[in-house]
């Protein structure tokens, strides 16, 4: 990357002796929108903390455009943060909300006012000046919140599962939104959930993390469709997961037989897991299919079936198909050899980060 404008290089963050952030390195580029995704624990928060300057790491450095800011006190960097729970301040108007790091910062009344009203506009809620905090709806008030972080100019917007608090409608509404608004305004998002919808959707990249680490960034293509290992193809959308063996680079063995497949660099006899995705697998006939499952399941959607089976050794098989079939019948599964995608199983935590570090160098 040319010129980050934030870096994470070998950070590490112990409580006590217990630690929750392990050996994180990272590079965020300017005017994009990142986000952190992992389960609850994983350490997502604390990372923005450090960003923020609310949290010290335990080892390694942080970079701003190129310079140390691990030093450098939360109210001096040029950095917002929008918390879940909104934080405005319930006894003043929406105005007085956007003005007051305007007026800390001794702007003139005039350029106050211009600057209220143009977050306003950005947030399209110009004409709410004057109403009550406590007069507005939940998606009235994270727009606010986020007008008042937009008036102070920071380079970067950090989110805390911003939408949390949102009903399902209006949080799909306000994904679409966060989502233009970051693209109008070029600023840099660093976005923190766990739902991995709501990161598909949103990102342009997606650092996925589990247990105080990043087991994969990139964009929601590239960790959807190549996710590094079992956790993260289970956690980002809905994956059939089954042990296999490699035959040669373009062959892996399930089910009792071997099937092509695309080269994943493996070596023969590599133990592996196979990941499809139920969007990528068909029913047909038992006699006509690549392998055959009993159906167990099967869930009328409106667009298609939701459909689960079982083969020969119990794996469980998840299918999204617009045919429909029976609870108890066999039939066949039908693949491409592109949609099989190959990860390398049972690693233990030392010999994936060797992995990861040499995907690095
Ligand atoms: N001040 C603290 N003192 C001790 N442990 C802490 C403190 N803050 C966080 N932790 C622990 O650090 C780990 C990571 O917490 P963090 O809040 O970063 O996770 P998260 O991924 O943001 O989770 P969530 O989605 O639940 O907010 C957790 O195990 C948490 O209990």
């Amino acid at each position: 990357m040319a010129n980050p404008i934030i870096e994470f290089k070998n950070i590490s963050k112990k409580y006590d002796d217990t630690p929750v952030l392990k050996k994180i390195d990272f590079e965020i580029e300017s005017g994009k929108f990142y986000t952190l995704l992992g389960p609850s624990g994983s350490g997502k928060t604390t990372i923005l903390r450090m960003i923020a300057g609310f949290e010290d790491p335990t080892s390694g450095e942080i970079l701003f455009e190129g310079k140390r800011i691990d030093l450098t006190p939360a109210n001096k960097r040029p950095i917002n943060t929008i918390f879940q729970d909104y934080a405005l301040f319930p006894h003043l108007n929406v105005s007085q909300n956007i003005a007051f790091g305007l007026e800390l910062k001794k702007m003139s009344k005039t350029d106050i006012q211009a600057k209220v009203a143009e977050s306003l506009r950005m947030v399209q809620l110009s004409g709410y000046e004057n109403r009550e905090i406590d007069a507005l709806s939940g998606g009235q008030k994270q727009r606010i919140a986020i007008a008042r972080a937009i008036a102070n100019e920071p380079k970067v917007l950090l989110l805390d599962e911003p939408l949390s608090a949102l009903d399902h409608k209006l949080r799909k509404e306000m994904q679409v939104e966060l989502r233009a608004l970051q693209q109008r305004l070029g600023i840099t998002f660093i976005f923190v959930t766990h739902d991995q919808e709501e990161a598909l959707a949103l990102s342009d990249q997606i650092f996925v993390m589990n247990d105080g680490r990043i087991l994969q960034s990139g964009t929601p293509v590239d960790i959807y469709d190549e996710p590094i290992n079992h956790f993260v193809a289970d956690f980002i959308g809905e994956s059939n997961i089954v042990p296999g063996t490699m035959t040669a680079d373009y062959l892996v063995h399930f089910d009792h037989k071997d099937f092509e497949c695309v080269d994943a660099g493996m070596r023969p006899n590599e133990p592996v897991e196979i990941v499809i995705r139920p969007e990528d697998l068909d029913i047909t006939s038992a006699d006509k299919g690549k392998m055959q499952v009993t159906v167990d399941s099967q869930l009328f959607r409106g667009v298609d079936y939701q459909i689960t089976g079982h083969d020969a050794d119990d794996h469980e098989w998840t299918i999204n198909s617009i045919h429909q079939t029976t609870v108890g019948a066999q039939v066949g599964l039908v693949f491409d050899p592109e949609d099989i995608h190959i990860m390398r199983f049972g690693e233990d935590e030392e010999t994936f980060d060797a992995r990861l570090d040499s995907y690095e160098e």
